[in-house]
């Protein structure tokens, strides 16, 4: 049996069937999705909230990152990869052939498993994205670079030594300086792929602190294979099983009095 920490449930509720535009970040609507002839997704359907921490849950294999994947169209680059259904950001379907992909990821940003800073300075990481919009002021970089640092809660640890290679960080700052990068181009919405999975416990927590904090400037999405963790930073909880939509809920909801038998046998540990 899987024990969840009580306290740490959060109270405040959104009605996710019924929210309304100004509360919708994102819109999923029958989403479909097949790696060639294998059905990854089944017609997904869900409202993610705005400044809200949303976590998809489900055992291995079920579709959590292929979810979180469509949502930048990183599925794109995968061959035979067959998607339907609709993704509404600011009412407009991502996968519309108007819509110009590389602006879609700049407001749309990804952190993954394993933290992947380039082998540049700790800086140049951060101002990569504010470089590639052609931005090459240096006040407005330095600004940038500290304000992103500040968000990620890592600033403190790195402001004397910003022009040192990033591979000298460890695992978990290597994994904030990753999202300073994200957050320094100003996304709405985070996608977080299992972003603690190859930290240890400390700087799994701090992540955790940083997710929360986080949520007040953005839509954060993460998949997570930990329910503890999912329990502890996240508002509402979509729970999945071989690529389908089981439960979608607020998280003090699904972890405590799920409606479906199948939530109920994978929160409790019958299946993993
Ligand atoms: N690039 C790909 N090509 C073919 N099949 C894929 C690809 N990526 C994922 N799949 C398949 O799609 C299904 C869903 O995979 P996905 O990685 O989304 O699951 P997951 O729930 O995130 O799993 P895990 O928790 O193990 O990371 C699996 O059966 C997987 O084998």
């Amino acid at each position: 049996m899987i024990s969840i920490d009580q306290s740490v449930m959060k109270t405040e509720t959104l009605d996710l069937n019924n929210l309304s535009s100004e509360q919708t970040a994102l819109e999923i609507r029958n989403l479909d999705l097949k790696y060639g002839d294998k059905q990854a997704l089944f017609d997904v359907s869900m409202k993610i909230p705005k400044k809200k921490v949303t976590a998809f849950i489900g055992p291995s294999g079920c579709g959590k990152s292929t979810l979180l994947r469509c949502i930048n169209r990183m599925n794109d680059l995968v061959d035979n990869c067959q998607i339907g259904g609709e993704i509404l950001l600011h009412g407009q379907n991502i996968y519309d052939k108007k819509v110009d992909v590389a602006s879609l990821r700049r407001n749309v940003g990804m952190v993954f498993q394993r933290p992947n800073p380039f082998p540049k300075s700790i800086y140049e990481n951060v101002v990569y994205g504010l470089r590639l919009q052609g931005i090459n002021n240096r006040r407005q970089l330095d600004e940038a670079a500290e304000r992103s640092l500040r968000g990620a809660a890592i600033w403190d640890e790195v402001k004397d030594r910003l022009h040192d290679n990033a591979f000298g960080l460890s695992g978990g700052q290597q994994q904030r300086l990753v999202i300073a990068r994200a957050i320094a181009i100003e996304p709405e919405v985070l996608l977080l792929d299992e972003p603690t999975s190859a930290l240890d416990p400390i700087s799994t927590l701090t992540i955790e602190e940083l997710i929360t904090e986080l949520k007040t400037k953005y839509t954060v999405v993460i998949v997570t294979h930990n329910m503890q963790q999912a329990a502890r930073v996240s508002d509402q909880t979509a729970f999945m099983y071989m690529g389908e939509l089981v439960e979608y809920a607020d998280t003090n909801t699904i972890f405590t009095t799920p409606k479906k038998k199948k939530t109920e046998d994978y929160i409790t540990g019958r299946y993993g």
